[in-house]
């Protein structure tokens, strides 16, 4: 189930390529975390290599993300938010929808400050997931939502670019 969603996610994203991305306008592209993106990487990955993209560049949302990249031998670069503040789409997981409300949860693999602050860049956000995780209204998995410590070397620059009260949110 997991990999038809991201399937879906990637005919989402197909849209994108046809902007004609440059060296220097690259493709940012934000890289959530969790075990339903880990399914969503290798598929996107393959897309991105069977097309010949060459300007693409990612900013991983995780020490998870980022390992997941790294480990499949990609040869776009990763990047930092302070580098590029402006995400052209995130593709992150959830872990709850409410129907009634619209809310969402996330989180329940640990990664809360990145994945908020990517999140907060991106002019297009894609959250992907399974259809057990969409209720009437949040609370009905009891997910476990672990408390995150992060240090957040580019928290700075990003300061000087946004809202501060979001900032004062995200962390
Ligand atoms: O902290 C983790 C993230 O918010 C995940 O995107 C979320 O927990 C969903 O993870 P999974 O796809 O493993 O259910």
């Amino acid at each position: 189930m997991k990999k038809a969603v991201a399937h879906a996610a990637l005919d989402e994203l197909k849209g994108f390529f046809d902007q004609g991305f440059t060296e220097e306008r690259p493709f940012v592209f934000g890289l959530g975390t969790g075990s339903t993106v880990a399914e969503f990487w290798p598929i996107f990955h393959k897309y991105l290599q069977t097309t010949n993209q060459k300007n693409v560049v990612i900013i991983p949302t995780s020490h998870q993300s980022k390992q997941l990249v790294l480990s499949s031998s990609c040869r776009y670069p990763l990047v930092e938010p302070q580098q590029y503040p402006t995400v052209d789409c995130l593709v992150d997981g959830f872990d709850e929808i409410e129907l009634c409300q619209g809310g969402m949860l996330k989180g329940g693999g640990g990664a809360h400050t990145l994945e908020k602050l990517v999140a907060q860049c991106s002019k297009h956000t894609i959250y992907i997931g399974t259809y057990e995780k969409v209720g009437e209204k949040l609370g009905n998995r009891e997910v476990a939502i672990p408390v995150e410590a992060e240090h957040v070397r580019f928290a700075k620059a990003i300061k000087a670019k946004w809202d501060l009260s979001l900032l004062t949110w995200a962390t």
